[in-house]
């Protein structure tokens, strides 16, 4: 057992050094016993080579494949460097680790010998300090915050961990992929299994040729390794296999540890090459976007560059191995920065026509508005199509749909032209490459309603066929619940996602076992492309944004591509009005009521014609629900349709219309309505309609859309309503409804059971037509007032609150 033997090792070399004390005591108290006789002509000889030797010792110290590992003993007390083969020259080992002192001593050495030797980047140093929970490189803590030392273990599975890391270093050599070296030190280990000292020496056989050398301290039989050997008082060293010292087994003359650096210079020259890591590693946010947009080729896939790490730039793909991408942190750990920095990154090297972005943003904040217009400034980016700002899930639920719809089209068209992929797709026709980025996912898959299961669905279908159809998901989230919500939902979900990207504090993100990100700090990144196996990641510096750099790129992107309209934006928080509508949504005999929360964020309203049952009940005390009804009124009157209009509440603004219908006279006038004439009525639960009334009313819905006779009522409460129109046997004479602050559990009597979900919410409706094709009704914003005009006039055209520049 290694293990065992080291701790004999150690053990020994502890009575070693109790007996060597004793021997310089012996030597002062002038005991001649002890000393040896030595020639004279000899000693003189070795004071020469000793000389020369240190001399040219001197001038090997930059050299990194040569390591000072201690002192050579000569006669006299005299010292000479001891110089070894080391980096891809050789390993070193010792008999006992780093629990006795000049071991430690001899890692710190070794460390800040072989990264200073090397350019910035060169050099990854992984450590495993189990028997001392990592002391041995607590001196050199900035290497570690500056990510040089990218991991020291501290248990069996942590170590494990580290091992795996040097043996995919060596995989990735071998594969081409990293030109780097690491260097593994192994500053004691503990009880280690065997199987875990064999991976070691399987490191060593191989790491040389390979990009791994190793310092493995208690690892005597380490394979291509000059050892050191503590016994009997003294150290000794064996021949390095590739340049032995001389024709014996090892060097002639015993040998020591390196002497104790000054711990102010340990920590000065740790901080210089962390500072000299850091400045190498950072990008800045210009240096990720190209001078002049590109038009990269997307058929085989999207790259990025996002930062750098020790090995030199870090640029991540959208491809069929890495489709989908999963990204966490905590707040404040970089997330929104990381993101901005990918998609400005890819929308200056593709062009609008190979690129389109869906950006869906549920938590509250201003996320996104990078990519939209605004009042201060209208550039925007034109890969944009459709940008959520605080998204209502069913907006995200509507951007899903249409991306499975858009996949559905291109496998029809895949099939037409015999091709599987999207790069064959694309040699007939140029579709874009589609990402669509979910900042704070998990909000969409919240509950169980109806929204919930769809949203797992599509999510599902996108994941698992995205990569074939050109069409890639960044799911991002703060919240540790966010990510096992759609785990529990659909574990299968997440395989689909290789691509794990942790910010500080991300936890679900990795595997379980893997705490890289609990290891980083703001600005930096771990980014996994094995679905979070410890083991596989890059620990990235990426820098943080830049508005003028993201307000150039705006404007260069919209004088390149002046033709492309700005994206449909939803903003989950903004009001809505009439007046922002497009004349080409006003059509006569259509009432208006508010915007779809739908991609195309289209005007919805009922349309009033001669079918049974065309009226409207608008539902709820909400009074945004009478503000809605004045937008109607003036969408029919604006067309030049003729309104009675009746106000039972005191508060409607009543514009334009034909006849004023005085409270008292209502249940009177309902005989009496002439003709293709609307009747609007505010407050309707306040008319206290006797039986004659109702009588009248109920003929009034009956018969009046034959005629061009159409009821819009607003009661404020439901039994009211349903009072009125004769219970469920008037369910059919009112086909349209706007349901406002009136729950699921209580509309469901009358409109039925696929009801039961609605939540009412401030600002949102549900708008009911039963004649149209939409199952469970339309979730709308309703237009409610303008501040200072009621429900405004109708003007032609208007660009907030819902942005509509792209049909
Ligand atoms: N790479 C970076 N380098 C320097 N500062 C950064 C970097 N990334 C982020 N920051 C800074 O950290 C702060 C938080 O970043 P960011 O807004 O991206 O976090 P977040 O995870 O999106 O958090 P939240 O969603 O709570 O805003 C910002 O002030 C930002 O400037």
């Amino acid at each position: 057992m290694p293990g065992f033997q080291t701790a004999l090792a150690n053990a020994a070399a502890g009575c070693d050094a109790a007996a060597a004390r004793l021997a310089q005591v012996a030597q002062r108290l002038g005991d001649a016993a002890f000393q040896t006789p030595v020639d004279p002509g000899l000693l003189a000889a070795e004071r020469q080579v000793a000389d020369a030797a240190a001399a040219s010792a001197q001038q090997l110290r930059a050299d990194p494949e040569l390591l000072h590992a201690g002192r050579v003993i000569l006669h006299e007390g005299r010292t000479l460097p001891l110089v070894v083969p080391f980096g891809a020259r050789g390993h070193l080992a010792t008999s006992v680790d780093a629990r006795v002192e000049g071991v430690a001593n001899l890692v710190r050495t070794a460390i800040l010998h072989a990264v200073g030797t090397r350019e910035p980047g060169g050099l990854r140093v992984v450590g495993i300090d189990t028997a001392t929970l990592g002391a041995s490189f607590a001196p050199l803590r900035p290497l570690a915050d500056a990510g040089v030392i990218e991991a020291v273990a501290t248990d069996a599975r942590a170590a494990a961990d580290a091992v795996a890391l040097a043996e995919s270093q060596v995989a990735e050599r071998i594969a081409g992929r990293r030109t780097d070296r690491m260097l593994l030190v192994v500053a004691s280990l503990g009880e280690a299994p065997r199987q875990l000292v064999e991976r070691l020496y399987a490191l060593a056989r191989s790491g040389l040729a390979h990009g791994v050398t190793v310092l493995g301290c208690g690892l005597p039989e380490l394979p291509q390794a000059a050892v050191m050997h503590a016994s009997a008082g003294a150290v000794t060293i064996t021949n390095p296999p590739a340049a032995p010292f001389g024709r014996g087994e090892g060097l002639a003359a015993p040998v020591d540890w390196p002497e104790a650096l000054d711990p102010s210079f340990v920590a000065g020259e740790a901080l210089r090459l962390a500072e000299r890591a850091k400045a190498a590693a950072t990008l800045t946010f210009a240096d990720l976007i190209p001078a002049r947009p590109e038009s990269g080729d997307p058929s085989r896939g999207l790259e990025v560059l996002i930062g750098r790490d020790a090995a030199g730039e870090v640029r991540l793909r959208f491809d069929d191995a890495t489709p989908h991408w999963l990204v966490g942190g905590r707040t404040g750990g970089g997330k929104t920065v990381f993101l901005l920095d990918v998609l400005y990154g890819l929308a200056s090297r593709y062009a609008p026509s190979d690129l389109a972005l869906f950006l869906l943003d549920f938590k509250e904040g201003v996320s996104f508005t990078e990519f939209i217009p605004t009042e201060r400034d209208p550039s925007f980016i034109p890969h944009a199509r459709a940008v959520g700002v605080e998204s209502d899930r069913e907006y995200g639920l509507a951007v899903l749909k249409t991306l499975n719809e858009e996949m559905t089209r291109r496998s029809t068209v895949m099939k037409r032209y015999g091709v599987a992929s999207f790069a064959g797709l694309r040699e007939h026709e140029s579709y874009p490459r589609i990402v669509c980025v979910a900042d704070e996912f998990q909000v969409l898959l919240a509950g169980n309603d109806r929204v919930a299961s769809e949203a797992v669905a599509l999510l599902e279908n996108l994941a698992r066929k995205g990569r074939s159809y050109g069409v890639h998901l960044v799911l991002a989230s703060q919240t540790v619940s966010g990510i096992e919500a759609l785990w529990a939902k659909k574990d299968s979900i997440f395989g689909q996602f290789p691509m794990r990207i942790a910010l500080p504090g991300a936890r679900t993100v990795l595997e379980t076992n893997n705490d890289a990100a609990s290891r980083i700090s703001l600005g930096q990144v771990v980014v996994n492309t094995e679905a979070g196996t410890a083991g596989a990641d890059r620990v990235a510096r990426f820098p943080d944004t830049d508005t003028h750099v993201m307000h150039r790129l705006r404007e260069q992107l919209g004088e390149a591509h002046s033709g492309v309209g700005a994206p449909r934006v939803f903003y989950g928080y903004r009001p809505v009005h009439l007046a922002e509508t497009l004349p080409g949504e006003r059509k006569p005999g259509r009432a208006l009521l508010g915007r779809e929360v739908s991609l195309r964020l289209d005007a919805a309203g009922v349309d009033l014609d001669r079918r049974p049952g065309r009226h409207l009940a608008v539902l709820g005390s909400d009074p945004v629900g009478g503000e809605a009804l004045e937008a109607a009124v003036t969408s029919l009157t604006g067309n030049g349709a003729s309104v009675w209009a009746a106000d039972f509440t005191g508060a409607a603004i009543l514009q334009d219309i034909s006849y004023r219908i005085s409270p008292e006279a209502f249940a009177a006038s309902l005989a009496e309505i002439p003709d293709d004439t609307a009747v609007a009525a505010w407050g309707l639960d306040a008319a206290a309609l006797d039986l004659k009334a109702q009588q009248a009313l109920r003929a009034l819905l009956r018969t009046g859309p034959a005629r061009g006779v159409h009821l819009l009522g607003w009661w404020r409460n439901l039994r009211r309503f349903t009072d009125d129109i004769g219970g469920s046997a008037g369910r059919e004479d009112v086909a349209c409804a706007l349901v406002l602050n009136l729950p699921g559990g209580e509309i469901m009597s009358h409109f039925g059971q696929q009801f039961q979900h609605w939540n009412p919410r401030a600002g949102r409706a549900l708008l009911i037509d039963r004649h149209a094709d939409t199952g469970g009704g339309r979730l709308v914003v309703p237009f409610s007032r303008n501040e200072d005009h009621g429900p405004g006039p109708q003007r032609s055209g208007g660009n907030t609150p819902m942005e509509r520049t792209r049909q």
